[in-house]
């Protein structure tokens, strides 16, 4: 894509329209009233339409849906296929496929979209993703993440861009990392998923149950064809991750259901506040709710600020070392030039976005996983060969007892290069960063240059589908990874070159340790004594909304013997 490529801007755009239509009322009479010259003026016309009026439609009158270069699709109208084609992405929640699809049909790995009044530049190249991700400008697309911060505060630090946000960066990516606080977070995962009385253990183990009950009664279950009662696995994954966020943050469980609910009603409203496609009226009463569940959240943080001055006071806790974000933002809050320079309100900002951003994801992730591993058995006696060699404990050992740490996990090749390719498959931010460059940009795949102020938007979903850097993209080959010989290798290297599903540079996500670990921890527990299969058959589809989640589908669970 050159700078060429790009549509007019509007004012040339109405000009091209002002001459078609002058031309077409011009041409009958240059050309004669006869039959003749009616049928050239007539093709003169048409021409001339097809060509301006998709510009004319989307540069001066804000139509939405048509895209250029226009692509073939549903209708060969050029607003009304592409506004048809991007109504039924909104309502079958696909997006990430149709912008995979345009990407197709504009013939280009960078092109530019439509999408309610707003020029969007979808960059695809992953030399020139990489390349804009890295940079400190552009910034966000602040547009866009604005209502995030309508939550609590409409300056969330973290989503900011400039001195601030370095600021605060430099202050809590370190304790998000430590190796205590990744310990913790595996520590959390093991007790949930492998523990009997963890609500994911248990909910593993009674769905095995009530399989080998169905496999020993004749007449068998009617719940779904493999009998037994399929497990579903998404409200286990969310209210998992919400947990090892929430011990992360503050170091104690999630107080209540309210709370859950409360955070999973934060990311749609966000949606509705941003008006797409809702319109600004009813987003106005998606942002009175929204506040409504920032305030809740300002005093959930409060209420943990008090107990943990209180335990300082009273000697119960020692906050040096930081054992949690928590102790971090309060020992900042303290000293008066700190990151947050005394500003509360930011750190219940921050705290509420940790909440949002480190949950939904990962739950994703993990379901993704799941679903994955049901759909090829032999990857799961894969990852299990392996978890056993290097756990080396008998396979009678329970899970919740395996020496699972950050240390044993990053010896298991064949468990990341199924987490890797599962994220690639399925990035849970499909839709990808946007940025909003403040000076023209010029893309390094072919020099073209993206005018400054136009919003970008960085696909996770197309470029991690890319069939240059990922060839038979849409299969599950996590052998792309684990290179054998030195073809393999160079393959390899232009798949990682391509691969940043968590972004990268000096905004990329800062979760990202604490996301693999969960996810890592969370199927070799549930390997570990169980075997997985789809229950209710294809298709599972994706759904693309905020996050890339699958639509609901059912798990047998069948105990394995403690036979290796
Ligand atoms: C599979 C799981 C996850 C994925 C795919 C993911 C992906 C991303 C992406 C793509 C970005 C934006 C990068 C950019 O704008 O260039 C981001 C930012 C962020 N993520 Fe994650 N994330 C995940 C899990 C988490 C977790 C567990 C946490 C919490 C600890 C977290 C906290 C954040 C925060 C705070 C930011 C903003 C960073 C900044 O502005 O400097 N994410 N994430």
């Amino acid at each position: 894509m050159g700078s060429a490529t790009l549509p007019p801007r509007p004012v040339a755009a109405a000009a091209i329209a002002a001459a078609a239509a002058t031309a077409c009322f011009a041409a009958p009479i240059l050309l004669g009233c006869g039959r003749v010259g009616a049928a050239l003026a007539a093709i003169l016309a048409a021409s001339l339409t097809a060509v301006t009026w998709p510009r004319f439609a989307t540069d001066t009158l804000g139509l939405h849906g048509t895209i250029f270069p226009v692509p073939a699709g549903p209708g060969d109208w050029p607003i009304l296929g592409r506004a048809a084609q991007f109504k039924s992405a909104v309502t079958s929640r696909s997006l990430c496929l149709v912008y995979a699809g345009w990407r197709v049909a504009a013939g280009a790995r960078n092109f530019a979209v439509w999408t309610a009044g707003t020029r969007r530049i979808w960059v695809t190249h992953p030399e020139d993703v990489r390349y804009v991700m890295a940079r400190v400008n552009p910034p966000r697309d602040v547009k866009l993440l604005a209502p995030m911060g309508l939550v609590i505060s409409p300056n969330m630090l973290l989503l900011t861009a400039g001195e601030s946000h370095t600021r605060t960066r430099r202050l809590l990516q370190g304790p998000l990392n430590t190796d205590a606080v990744l310990a913790m977070a595996v520590r959390v995962v093991l007790a949930d998923v492998g523990g009997a009385t963890g609500r994911f253990g248990a909910a593993l183990a009674a769905a095995a149950g009530r399989e080998a009950a169905a496999a020993d009664d004749e007449v068998g279950s009617t719940d779904g064809p493999g009998g037994g009662s399929p497990l579903r696995f998404e409200d286990l994954c969310e209210q998992l991750t919400l947990s090892v966020i929430h011990q992360v943050l503050v170091s104690a469980p999630v107080p209540d259901q309210v709370f859950v609910d409360k955070i999973h009603s934060a990311l749609p409203l966000t949606m509705a506040a941003m008006g797409v496609p809702a319109p600004k009226l009813l987003a106005r009463r998606a942002v009175a709710r929204l506040r409504a569940v920032g305030e809740y959240f300002i005093a959930s943080y409060t209420n943990h600020e008090v107990a943990r001055r209180a335990a300082y006071a009273d000697g119960s806790w020692n906050p040096n070392p930081p054992k949690d974000v928590l102790d971090v933002l309060l020992a900042d809050i303290d000293e008066p030039k700190g990151a947050y320079r005394g500003d509360r309100i930011r750190s219940a900002a921050d705290f509420m976005l940790f909440l949002s951003a480190g949950y939904d994801t990962t739950a994703h992730s993990i379901e993704w996983g799941i679903l994955t591993l049901c759909r090829h058995p032999e990857a799961q006696d894969r990852v299990l060969t392996e978890a056993r060699d290097v756990l080396g404990c008998p396979p009678t050992t329970a899970a919740a007892d395996l020496p699972i740490t950050p240390t044993t996990l990053a010896r298991m090749p064949i468990l990341h290069a199924v987490w890797k390719e599962v994220i690639r498959l399925y990035p849970p931010t499909a839709g990808g960063p946007s940025r909003r460059p403040v000076a023209n940009l010029t893309l390094p795949s072919d020099g073209s240059v993206i005018p400054a102020g136009t919003a970008i938007k960085l696909s996770q979903y197309v470029v991690l589908h890319d069939e240059e850097a990922y060839p038979d993209p849409y299969a599950f080959r996590p052998d792309r990874w684990l290179p054998t010989d030195a073809a393999g290798r160079a393959a390899a290297k232009a798949a990682e070159v391509a691969w940043a599903p968590f972004g990268t540079g000096p905004v990329s996500c800062p979760g990202r340790r604490l996301s693999e670990l969960e996810w890592k921890t969370t199927v070799v527990c549930t390997l570990w004594g169980y075997r997985l299969g789809l229950a209710w058959g294809e298709p599972v589809r994706g759904l693309d909304l905020v996050t890339l989640r699958p639509t609901p589908f059912g798990v047998r669970v069948t105990r394995r013997s403690a036979a290796p």
